[in-house]
Parts: C-alpha cells; sequence; structure tokens
C-alpha cells in the first residue's frame, strides 16, 4: 500500500486525509486515484468498506481550483441518507482546501436548498429525483460540471434511476470524466458504461469473494413465526454493540422494531415512508449511539458507513445476492472484523445456497441460540459493565454500605443479586408479527459457472464487451479458499485478479446468467422503485 503522499497531491488535501487518520491508501483508491488523477473515466468496484468513497474524493477534490465558484463536480447516490454521509465525507476531505460542498436530496425543504445552493458550492451530492427537480426550476445548472461520479451505480439502475440520470446526464458538457463505483457490478451496468464513459479504465479490487473477508457469515434455520424469539435470543447471546438488523418491507420494519422496544432493546426503525425528519433522526440516534439496533428496509443496504456496527442480522432473507453482500457490508468495515446472521425459514434454503452461489462464499450453519446462551450473554455484559465500573469510576460513596452488607450476607450472594438488578428481567410481552411469504429460489438456477465474461482488469485499459473468457473455472470453493484481503495480506495480484472466468459481477449476458430482468426474479419479489422504498428522491 502507498502512503496518499506518493500521489502527488495538494498539501491541503494530504492535510486533510492525515487529519481523517487515513495512513495508508486502501488498494481501491491505491489503483483508482492515479488513474482518476490522469482525468480518465473510471468503473471501480471493491468490496465493501474497502474506502470507495475517498477513492472518488480525494481526485476529484485535487482537480478543483479553490477559486471556482460554479459547481464543477456531481456525485450521485441512491439514497438520501447515502447523499448526506458522502457530503459529509467530502466536506471532511476539502477542510483545508476550502471547497464548498452540498448535499440535495428529497424529503428536505427545497427553500432550504435553494439559499445553500446561492453560497455557490462546487461539489453537489444528491440523489436522482431532486437533482432534476432542482435542474427544471433552474436552481442547479450543471453546464460546467467537469467530473460526475454515479456512487452505487448498478443499485440506481436497478431503482429505475436509468431516465433521471440519463436526463441529468443530458445537462453536463460531453468533455468530462465519469466514474462509477460499486461493490458489485452486475451485468446491466455495462448499458450505463457504454452510454455514460468513454474508454473507460476497469479498476477492480475483487478477491475470489466479492464479500468482504473480515465478515463471518452464519445462518440459521427458523420457521417464520419462530423469528422474533431467534432473533431476542441472538441479540441477548451476542450483544452486539451496534446492530442492523433488514426486514423485507416496510410493515415488517415497523412491526420489528415497535416488537424490540416493547421487549426493551432500544432500537428504531428505517425506510422510506418515514418523514425525513424521522430518517434523520433515527440515523443520527444510531450513529450517535442512543439506539443499538437499527431496523431498515434495503434503504439502509447501500454505502451507509456507521463505525460501531459490529452485527448485521438478516431478519428475512434479501431477494438478490447483490442486496446481500451491501447489507453484509454494513458491517467488517475499514480492516474491522463483523459478524454477519441469516434467518432462513425452511422453504428458502435453496434461495440461500443460491446466494451462497453467487457469492461463492459459504454460510455457517449455526443452531437456534438456546434460552441458557442468550441468559448467559446477557450476564456476561452485566460482568462486564461491572468491571468497566470497578476498573474505570469512582464509587467510595456506595463502600460503607457495602461494607455493611458485607457482614451480614454472603459476597457472592450478593453479588449475584445485584447482577441480576443490573441485568433486568426480559419483559414478557407478547409478540405477534405478521408473517412474511417465503422467498422462492429462481426457477432456473443460474450456473455461474458457465457464463464467464471476465471484467477487464486495471491496467489492460479498455472496455467491456472484448475479453470474453470461455466456461468453465472459476467455481464455488468454499471459505477456506479466501484470497487477498483488505487488510493487505497478500499481493493484489495473487489476491484479486486471478479468478477465473464465471465471476461474480459477470453474469447476465445470455442463458443462464443471474439476470436480473423481471422475468428473472421470483414473483413474491416486491418492486423496487423510486415510488417504493425510496419515495420522492
Ligand atoms: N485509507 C484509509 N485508511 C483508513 N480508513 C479508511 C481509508 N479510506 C477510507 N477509510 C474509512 O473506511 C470506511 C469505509 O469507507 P467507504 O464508506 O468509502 O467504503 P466503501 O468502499 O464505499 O463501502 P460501500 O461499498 O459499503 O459503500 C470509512 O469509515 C472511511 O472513513
Ligand atoms: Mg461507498
Amino acid at each position: 500500500m502507498k502512503t496518499f503522499a506518493e500521489f502527488g497531491l495538494e498539501p491541503k488535501v494530504l492535510q486533510a486525509i492525515t487529519e481523517l487518520g487515513f495512513e495508508e491508501s486502501t488498494p481501491i483508491q491505491d489503483k483508482s486515484i492515479p488513474v482518476a488523477l490522469t482525468g480518465r473515466d473510471l468503473i471501480g468496484q471493491a468490496q465493501t468498506g474497502t474506502g470507495k468513497t475517498a477513492a472518488f474524493g480525494i481526485p476529484l477534490i485535487n482537480k478543483i481550483p479553490t477559486s471556482e465558484d460554479r459547481i464543477v463536480a456531481l456525485i450521485m447516490t441512491p439514497t438520501r441518507e447515502l447523499a448526506i454521509q458522502v457530503a459529509d465525507e467530502i466536506g471532511k476531505l476539502t477542510r483545508y482546501k476550502g471547497l464548498r460542498s452540498l448535499p440535495i436530496y428529497g424529503g428536505q425543504e427545497i427553500g432550504r436548498q435553494i439559499r445553500a445552493l446561492k453560497k455557490k458550492p462546487q461539489i453537489i451530492i444528491g440523489t436522482p429525483g431532486r437533482l432534476l427537480d432542482h435542474i427544471n426550476r433552474k436552481t442547479i445548472r450543471l453546464e460546467d460540471v467537469q467530473t460526475v461520479v454515479l456512487d452505487e451505480a448498478d443499485e440506481m439502475l436497478d431503482m429505475g434511476f436509468m431516465e433521471d440520470i440519463q436526463s441529468i446526464l443530458k445537462m453536463v458538457p460531453e468533455e468530462r470524466q465519469t466514474m462509477l463505483f460499486s461493490a458489485t457490478m452486475p451485468a446491466n451496468i455495462q448499458k450505463l458504461a457504454q452510454q455514460f464513459l468513454k474508454d473507460p479504465e476497469h479498476v477492480s479490487v475483487i478477491p475470489k469473494q466479492v464479500t468482504a473477508p473480515s465478515i463471518e457469515q452464519s445462518y440459521i434455520e427458523v420457521h417464520e413465526r419462530q423469528k422474533f424469539e431467534a432473533l431476542s435470543r441472538l441479540l441477548d447471546m451476542e450483544s452486539p454493540e451496534l446492530a442492523i438488523i433488514f426486514g423485507r418491507t416496510k410493515r415488517r420494519v415497523d412491526e420489528l422494531s415497535e416488537a424490540l422496544q416493547k421487549r426493551g432493546y432500544s432500537a428504531d426503525g428505517l425506510h422510506g415512508d418515514l418523514s425525513q425528519n424521522q430518517r434523520d433522526n433515527v440515523m443520527r440516534k444510531f450513529r450517535d449511539g442512543s439506539i443499538d439496533v437499527l431496523v431498515a428496509t434495503d434503504v439502509a443496504a447501500r454505502g451507509l458507513d456507521v463505525s460501531g456496527v459490529t452485527h448485521v442480522i438478516n431478519f428475512d432473507l434479501p431477494q438478490d445476492p447483490e442486496s446481500y453482500v451491501h447489507r453484509i457490508g454494513r458491517t467488517g468495515r475499514a480492516g474491522k472484523e463483523g459478524t454477519a446472521w441469516s434467518f432462513v425459514t425452511p422453504r428458502e434454503i435453496d434461495h440461500l445456497h443460491f446466494i451462497e452461489r453467487i457469492t461463492r462464499q459459504r454460510m455457517n450453519r449455526k443452531p437456534l441460540p438456546s434460552i441458557a446462551e442468550a441468559i448467559e450473554g446477557k450476564q456476561r455484559v452485566t460482568a462486564e459493565r461491572l468491571l468497566e465500573i470497578v476498573q474505570n469510576e469512582e464509587f467510595s460513596e456506595f463502600k460503607a454500605i457495602a461494607i455493611q452488607l458485607l457482614e451480614q450476607y454472603d459476597s457472592v450472594h450478593l453479588l449475584a443479586a445485584a447482577m441480576k438488578l443490573i441485568t433486568g428481567e426480559k419483559k414478557n410481552v407478547d409478540i405477534e408479527l405478521t408473517p412474511e411469504e417465503p422467498l422462492r429460489a429462481k426457477k432456473r438456477r443460474p450456473d455461474i459457472r458457465s457464463n464467464g465474461r471476465p471484467f477487464n482488469r486495471s491496467g489492460s485499459g479498455s472496455s467491456y464487451g472484448g475479453n470474453r473468457g470461455g466456461s468453465g473455472g472459476g467455481g464455488y470453493r468454499g471459505r477456506d479458499d479466501r484470497r487477498g484481503s483488505y487488510s493487505g495480506g497478500g499481493s493484489s495480484r495473487g489476491g484479486y485478479e486471478n479468478r477465473g472466468s464465471g465471476s461474480y459481477e459477470n453474469r447476465g449476458g445470455s442463458g443462464g446468467g443471474y439476470k436480473r430482468s423481471s422475468e428473472g426474479r421470483s414473483d413474491t419479489r416486491r418492486p423496487k422503485s423510486p415510488s417504493e422504498d425510496f419515495a420522492n428522491n
């Protein structure tokens, strides 16, 4: 890995990077920053949590002159929360350079955005719907834009933003640099790339598995009606620092977060039907730790970076392997460890294996946590809290009473009673959730080995289309075959580039591949469109 000083960046940008605490570049930064600095178009793919934001943010910021007072850079994201977060990171990176950046997203009062736009930001980070709104009102002009970034490009397509993106990019001069970034690059991205990118360089840092290696992945087979009990035992057993629980629908998220609150967990829900104020509040509480469980639809699956998320739980399995990859990628970020659990109903086992095959990562099968394990987990947390106080806090005002009590009672008895008090009783409330239909495995099983179309890797320097691989090779090999990791084990060539054909991101095309067209989807899939979970972007 390189130090950032080796990229020849402006001192003020370097200073901001140092302040963020980044010592070395991550593999995707290593590969894409030099390419992006030349002004070339770029398609960047790397696992979740490996610093793609800075990979496009740093070169973008580096090239904007401080004297600039027009909008010269545009970053698009699929969700509002992600726009806010990316704007925040860009803000930190421009701190010493003194550029102005502004998030523009649906749900926020437009007048407020118009006032902020009068301060002449050079960088806009927005969701497509609201951006178009401003373009139509002529409160945003894109005729001077020189750099466009589509973060989570595949998700924007999946959400039906293709037309919006087309309309937006028509307003941007053709002489520009365009970059696409995501951890997953399904085949439909080619259409977007062909239309909007010029001879892009493919920068891919993906080892055999597209999921981040630092995430331990397990599943529990449960019946639909056992799920809530399983969840509460799992939370007790594991005692996450922060956890994100994904549910399939908004109703599910509402019911689940309410149920968790009733049982005494500090939880709240996030989905697209909440007002933006509510959404902001929930995210703020989760980021500052005033709640420790975030229950969410896939609106939270992409890009969100909250430090301290130790656990991701798929209360309901996601429909798409991509979604699985992104959901679990909310943990195990920036080289940290993470744990992902998925609940699978007996009828969904095939679907789980399908996800395993596509992601080339086997999940460990685990039994339903027992009541004893749940209790043990809670006791462990109590003991930790107690020791924390013993070691780090002042409690001398309690000593007199402690001595008095010890004269009358046995110390083990006393301590056990105190622990019982701290742990608290589990609130015994009956919980009933509306059952969700099981997901069904695809009718036509895609065989990822027979449809190999390797990406051109970084350095080969050409676009999609050429370089088609044959079939065979590169099949699923199980979890012991991990190669290459974020924390830098193994060289990037050996680790990331020598996959056989048939890799995850190259499905699609004709025959047998994992398709994203509607015919390929199970009919239980809920439509995902801007009007659904991501309303009013
Ligand atoms: N060079 C670096 N050194 C240390 N930490 C870094 C570095 N670059 C980025 N990070 C941190 O890593 C975390 C993940 O970065 P980021 O959100 O950009 O990941 P990502 O690749 O975009 O993930 P996703 O696919 O989930 O969107 C952030 O907290 C970021 O500040
Ligand atoms: Mg990201």
